[in-house]
C-alpha cells in the first residue's frame, strides 16, 4: 500500500501548498533590483517621478507610492491564488511599519515571508550601481544622465531619513530574513525554516551583481536534423561542422579577443564537435544535465513515425508539451528541474558559453527572458547562430549572431509532423 501520508514541513503544513512571498528591503542603488528583476507597479503610476515623488514628507508622492504598493500586492495575491508558489515584492520597505504590513497580511492569507534586505555602505559600490543601472531605469528613460544620476542621489537621500535595516534583535526577530551586507560579502540568515525557503536561500546567495554575459548556441546541424529525427547522438552533417569552424571568430566578434571564456556543452557528440575549435585557453566543461530532452522510446525517430507508432501521445503532446512526458524519457518541467542545478552554477559564474540543445536551450533562454516557462517549447531557437544574453537591473539584452550558413529549421508547429518549415516570426515565438 503506498504512503498516503501527506509531505509537511514539520509544521503540519503540505510542503505542496507552501507560498512564499520574497519581499525586499534596502536603500535605492543597493541592487535589490538587479536581485528581484520583478515588480513596476509603482512605475506604471509615475513613469518617471521626480525626487520629490519619494519625499517621505510629501504626503501626495506617500500616498501614491502607498497605493502602488498595495496595488502591486494585491496583483501578487491574485497569482498565488491562481497557483503561484514564490512571488517577489520588489520596493525599498525601508521602513518597520511598511514590514509589518506586509507580514500581516501574508499571514492572513497563509503566504510566508522572506525579507530579503540588500544593505551596503560602500560608496564605491553604490556609485557603480548609480551609474551602472539607475541610468538605464525606465525611470530615467530619455534623460541626461548626469541629471539623473544627480536626482537619484537626492533620491536616496529621502529614504535615507526613514530606512530602518531590519531589527535583529527587537521586534524583528521573529522575522525570516537573509541579509546581505556589501553584496553578498557577509550574509545573516534568520528563521530559515522549511524546504522552500532554503532552496530560496541557496539561489538568492549564488547571485551576483558583476556584470557579465552568457552566450548560447545550439550544435551545428546535426545528420540527424537533416533527416528529421530526434534525440539520438548524431554527428555533424558537413554545415554543421563548418559551423564549428566558424563559431570562433562569432565569439571572438561578440565576446573580443581578451575575454576568455568558459564554455559549456553537453555529453552528445554533437554539441563537444560544435566547440572543438574554440581557443585553448578557454576553459571547456561537459555537462549531463545539458542533454537533450529524453524523448524515451521515440528516440531517434522522425515525428511522422511517432504520430504513426504513438497517435495519442503525439496529440497529447501537442496538448501541453511541457508537461508531456515521453514513456520513458523526459518532459520540458523535468528538464527544467534538471537544469537547476546549471542555473545556480550560471549566476555564481562570469562569462559563459553554453553549447547545447533546442529544447534545453528554449528553458536556459526562457529564464533569462523571463519568459513563461511553459511556453517554451514553442520557441523557435535557430541553428547557426550565437545568442548573447546580458542580464540587467531592469532585464536581460539580447544580441544575435548569425553565422550565414545554411541549415534545416527544426521548429515544428502545433499537430505538424513537417521536419521542415519557415519558423514563425522572432516577435511571436519568444513568450
Ligand atoms: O521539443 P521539440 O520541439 O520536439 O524539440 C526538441 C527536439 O529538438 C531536437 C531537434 O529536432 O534537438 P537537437 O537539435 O539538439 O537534436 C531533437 O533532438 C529534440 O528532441
Amino acid at each position: 500500500m503506498p504512503n498516503m501520508t501527506p509531505k509537511t514541513n514539520g509544521r503540519g503544513v503540505q510542503v505542496e501548498d507552501t507560498k512564499i512571498c520574497v519581499v525586499m528591503v534596502g536603500l535605492p542603488a543597493r541592487g535589490k533590483s538587479y536581485i528581484a528583476q520583478r515588480g513596476n507597479y509603482r512605475r506604471n503610476d509615475a513613469p518617471q517621478p521626480s525626487a520629490d515623488f519619494f519625499d517621505t514628507a510629501n504626503a501626495e508622492g506617500e500616498r501614491r507610492r502607498r497605493a502602488a504598493a498595495e496595488a502591486a500586492f494585491a496583483d501578487m495575491l491574485g497569482w498565488f491564488r491562481e497557483g503561484g508558489v514564490i512571488g517577489i515584492f520588489d520596493a525599498t520597505n525601508s521602513t518597520k511599519d511598511r514590514r509589518k504590513w506586509v507580514s500581516d497580511m501574508c499571514a492572513r492569507e497563509g503566504i510566508e515571508v522572506l525579507f530579503v534586505e540588500s544593505k551596503c555602505d560602500n560608496e564605491e559600490l553604490i556609485m557603480a550601481n548609480i551609474r551602472d543601472v539607475k541610468t538605464t531605469s525606465p525611470d530615467y528613460q530619455g534623460q541626461d544622465p548626469e541629471a539623473a544620476a544627480l536626482d537619484f542621489r537626492n533620491r536616496i537621500k529621502h529614504y535615507e531619513k526613514v530606512y530602518k535595516t531590519i531589527d535583529e534583535d527587537g521586534d524583528e526577530s521573529h522575522y525570516t530574513y537573509l541579509k546581505m551586507m556589501d553584496v553578498g560579502s557577509q550574509v545573516i540568515i534568520n528563521r530559515i525554516q522549511d524546504y522552500l525557503q532554503s532552496r530560496v536561500v541557496y539561489y538568492l546567495m549564488n547571485l551576483h551583481i558583476r556584470p557579465r554575459s552568457v552566450w548560447l548556441s545550439r550544435h551545428g546541424e546535426s545528420m540527424f536534423n537533416l533527416s528529421g529525427r530526434i534525440g539520438g547522438d548524431a554527428d555533424l552533417s558537413p554545415r554543421g561542422h563548418q559551423y564549428a569552424s566558424k563559431l570562433p571568430e562569432l565569439v571572438r566578434q561578440s565576446v573580443g579577443d581578451n575575454r576568455p571564456l568558459t564554455v559549456w556543452t553537453s555529453t552528445l557528440k554533437r554539441t563537444i564537435a560544435t566547440a572543438r575549435f574554440l581557443p585553448e585557453n578557454y576553459n571547456q566543461l561537459q555537462w549531463k544535465a545539458l542533454d537533450e530532452l529524453d524523448a524515451g522510446v521515440c528516440d531517434g525517430m522522425t515525428y511522422q513515425e511517432i504520430k504513426d507508432a504513438y497517435p495519442e501521445d503525439f496529440v497529447a503532446r501537442d496538448e501541453d508539451k511541457y508537461n508531456y512526458r515521453y514513456r520513458g524519457g523526459e518532459s520540458y518541467r523535468d528538464v527544467v528541474i534538471r537544469l537547476e542545478p546549471i542555473i545556480m552554477e550560471l549566476e555564481r559564474s562570469e562569462d559563459i558559453l553554453i553549447v547545447t540543445h533546442q529544447a534545453i536551450l528554449r528553458c536556459i533562454y526562457a529564464y533569462f527572458m523571463k519568459k513563461d516557462q511553459s511556453l517554451s517549447p514553442w520557441m523557435n531557437v535557430p541553428l547557426h547562430c550565437l545568442i548573447k544574453l546580458t542580464p540587467r537591473a531592469y532585464g536581460t539584452d539580447e544580441e544575435r549572431y548569425q553565422a550565414d550558413i545554411p541549415a534545416v529549421s527544426t521548429w515544428r508547429g502545433k499537430g505538424s509532423t513537417a521536419k521542415h518549415e519557415d519558423p514563425i516570426p522572432e516577435a511571436n515565438m519568444s513568450h
